[in-house]
């Protein structure tokens, strides 16, 4: 399947335009959103099952007929980052918000009240490093886009300069929380903080610098669709 008109501002930089309406948008949501919660429900069972060994072998032989299945139409390369003509952004493959990526947790962000954003989740065995604990790279992922959309509030999309996490104590598995917000503006440099919380209180905190890069000056999105 060939994609959508596509603008190129820059290599690898590029917005699709997908010119559909709020009713096919939510079509398509209503579609792709418990198919893919049912493929983080598999990864989730593939990392906890006890099964005995035919029944794993079974359960691959199926996993793979509907690999081929859907395989049989593709879009060309990843899903990109569409908007429709009204300028809502669609980051549906990516691998922290995306409603059809089945890695992201998704985590869905709202206004904080300081100006900034939040975003509450729950993290499961797919994302554990050290025992019964959240994955340092995966902390340092879910800060990069949570302090990355912080920093892009007024929708003109910034990318990651440099971030720094400082890690303060482990973060269990289960329930976090993630706030961050704009603490300085220096042309198309902002500097956003950030911090990840579990049940008991501050695990970790973040600072980046986010840049609007040239190409996207004057590309604002209205809201984004997740
Ligand atoms: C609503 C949408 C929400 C979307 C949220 C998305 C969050 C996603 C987070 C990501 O994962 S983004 C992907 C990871 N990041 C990248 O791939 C970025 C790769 N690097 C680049 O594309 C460019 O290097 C970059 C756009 C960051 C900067 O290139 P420029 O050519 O615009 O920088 P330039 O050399 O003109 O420098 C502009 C200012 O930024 C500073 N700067 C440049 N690169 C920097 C850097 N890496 N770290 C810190 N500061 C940096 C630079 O010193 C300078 O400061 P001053 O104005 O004070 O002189």
């Amino acid at each position: 399947m060939s994609r959508p008109e596509t603008d190129s501002p820059g290599a690898g930089m590029e917005f699709t335009l997908e010119d559909i309406s709020d009713e096919e948008i939510m079509r398509r949501r209503a579609l792709y959103e418990p198919f893919t919660d049912s493929v983080r429900d598999l990864i989730d069972a593939v990392i906890r099952t006890e099964v005995d060994d035919a029944t794993v072998r079974q359960a691959q032989a199926e996993i793979a007929g509907v690999v081929q299945r859907l395989r049989t139409q593709q879009m060309d390369g990843a899903y990109g980052v569409r908007y429709t003509a009204d300028k809502k952004g669609m980051a549906w493959g990516n691998a922290v918000i995306g409603l059809r990526n089945a890695i992201a947790p998704p985590l869905v962000l709202r206004p904080g009240d300081d100006g900034g954003v939040v975003t509450d989740a729950t993290l499961g065995a797919a994302y554990e490093g050290p025992s019964g604990l959240v994955h340092g790279g995966v902390c340092a992922m879910l800060f990069d886009h949570v302090l990355g959309e912080a920093a892009s509030v007024d929708g003109i999309p910034c990318f990651t300069g440099t971030i720094s996490v400082r890690y303060l104590r482990p973060t269990p598995l289960g329930p976090i929380r993630i706030d961050a917000a704009i603490s300085g503006r220096d042309g198309r440099k902002k500097i956003v903080r950030g911090t990840l919380s579990g049940p008991d209180g501050v695990t970790a905190e973040a600072e980046g610098i986010f840049i609007v890069p040239r190409e996207f000056e004057g590309q604002a999105f209205s809201s984004w669709v997740s």
